[in-house]
C-alpha cells in the first residue's frame, strides 16, 4: 500500500482518487477551494460524477502541508493554468524520493513548455512522470475499462507509477518518450475543438474522420520536430485520446466546440460547458510552436482563427478543403515519369 495525495479536487483527480483508493492505496485529495473541501466532505460524490462516491476513507483538505507529508506520490490533477502556481505552492512541503505524476494535459501559454516541464522548474530535483491517455473520468468512476500511458524519464518511476494506477478496470502501459505522450494529449485538445465545431455545424462521419486523420498527422508532425516518437502519436496518447476526445459526448472540448459550431462564442461555450476546456488554453501554443518548429497545422490555424479571430467556423471548414493542392504524405513520392 502507498500514501498517494491528489493535488486538484477536479473531475479527473476525484475519478483517480477512487481508483487508488479501490486498489488499496492510503488515499488524500486536496483542493486550493475551501468551498470545495466543505462540499466534498459533505457529500462524499463530485458534481460531475453524480454515480461514484467518494469512500469515507480518502480524507478530503485544504491544508497542503499535511497532504503531502509522508507520500510516496502525489498527482498533480489541477487545470494545466494552475499547475505553475500549484507546483510553486508544493514545493517548501516536497520532500526528496516523493514522484510527482501529471495528469492535467496542456502547453504553457507564455513558455510553450510541456506541463513537467514546468514542474521540474518549479519543484527542482523531482522525479516526475506523465499519466496519459483515452480517459475520460466518467467512465473511469463507473468502472468501465480503460487504457493510460505513464511516461517517465526513468524506468522505475513509470513502472512505480504504472503499479500503483493499474487495476482490472484500468490498464497502465509504460513509456519512455514523456515529450511525445505530453505533446498528444495537450495537442489533441485543439483537434477535438474543430470536430466539435463540424459536429455542431451539421457535418458528418465523412467529416469526423477527416479530422482525426488529418489531425493526427499535423500533432505527429510538430511533434517528432520536436523530439517526441512516431510511435507515440500512433498510439493511445496519441491517435487514441484523439479519437476518444472527438467521438465522445464526455470531452468538454468536443462539446464546447459543438457550441461554437452552432454560433455560440469561445465564451459563451467555455461559460455553458463550466468544467476546464484545455484545448482553448493550448491553441495558441499549438499555433506558436508550428511556427516555431516551422510546421504545418492548418487545422490548429483555423481552430484559432475561430477562437480568437472571430471567424466563423463554416468558412474555416471552407478554408481546409480549397487548401492548395497536395499530396497526402509528404514523405512519400513517385518514381519520375
Ligand atoms: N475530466 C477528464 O475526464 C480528464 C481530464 N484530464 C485533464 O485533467 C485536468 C483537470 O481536468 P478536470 O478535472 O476535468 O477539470 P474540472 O473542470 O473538473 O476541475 C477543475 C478544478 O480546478 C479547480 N480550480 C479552480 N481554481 C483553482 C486554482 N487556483 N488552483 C487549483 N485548482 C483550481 C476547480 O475548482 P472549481 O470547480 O471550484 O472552479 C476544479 O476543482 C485537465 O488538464 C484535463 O485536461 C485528463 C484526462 C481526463
Ligand atoms: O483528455 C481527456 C480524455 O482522455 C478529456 O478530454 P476533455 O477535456 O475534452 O473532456
Amino acid at each position: 500500500m502507498a500514501k498517494i495525495s491528489v493535488i486538484g479536487a477536479g473531475t479527473w483527480g476525484t475519478a483517480l482518487a477512487i481508483l487508488l483508493h479501490g486498489n488499496g492505496n492510503q488515499v488524500t485529495i486536496w483542493s486550493a477551494l475551501s468551498g470545495e473541501v466543505e462540499e466534498l466532505n459533505s457529500t462524499r460524490v463530485h458534481r460531475n460524477l453524480p454515480k461514484a462516491r467518494i469512500p469515507s476513507e480518502i480524507e478530503i483538505t485544504g491544508d497542503l502541508k499535511s497532504a503531502m507529508e509522508e507520500r510516496d506520490l502525489l498527482v498533480l490533477a489541477v487545470p494545466s493554468v494552475f499547475v505553475r502556481s500549484t507546483a510553486r505552492r508544493m514545493r517548501e512541503f516536497l520532500r526528496p524520493g516523493q514522484i510527482v505524476v501529471n495528469v492535467a494535459k496542456g502547453i504553457e501559454e507564455d513558455t510553450l513548455k510541456t506541463l513537467t516541464e514546468i514542474i521540474e522548474e518549479e519543484l527542482p530535483g523531482v522525479q516526475v512522470a506523465a499519466l496519459s491517455g483515452p480517459s475520460h473520468a466518467e467512465e473511469v468512476s463507473l468502472g468501465l475499462p480503460t487504457t493510460c500511458v505513464a511516461a517517465a524519464h526513468k524506468r522505475h518511476v513509470a513502472e512505480y507509477v504504472q503499479s500503483l494506477f493499474m487495476s482490472r478496470i484500468f490498464r497502465v502501459y509504460t513509456s519512455p518518450d514523456l515529450k511525445g505522450v505530453e505533446l498528444g494529449g495537450s495537442l489533441k485538445n485543439v483537434i477535438a475543438l474543430a470536430a466539435g465545431m463540424a459536429d455542431g455545424l451539421g457535418f458528418g462521419d465523412n467529416t469526423k474522420a477527416a479530422l482525426i486523420t488529418r489531425g493526427i498527422a499535423e500533432i505527429g508532425r510538430l511533434g517528432i520536430e520536436m523530439g517526441g516518437r512516431a510511435e507515440t502519436f500512433a498510439g493511445l496518447t496519441g491517435i487514441g485520446d484523439l479519437i476518444v476526445t472527438c467521438a465522445s459526448m464526455h470531452s468538454r472540448n468536443r462539446r464546447a466546440g459543438i457550441l461554437m459550431g452552432q454560433g455560440h462564442t469561445m465564451e459563451e461555450a467555455m461559460k455553458e460547458v463550466n468544467m476546464v476546456v484545455e484545448g482553448v488554453h493550448s491553441a495558441k501554443a499549438a499555433l506558436a510552436l508550428s511556427r516555431r518548429y516551422g510546421v504545418s497545422m492548418p487545422i490548429v490555424e483555423q481552430v484559432n482563427a475561430v477562437l480568437f479571430d472571430g471567424q466563423p467556423a463554416r468558412e474555416s471548414v471552407t478554408e481546409l478543403m480549397l487548401r492548395d493542392k497536395r499530396i497526402e504524405n509528404a514523405g512519400m513520392d513517385w518514381e519520375e515519369d
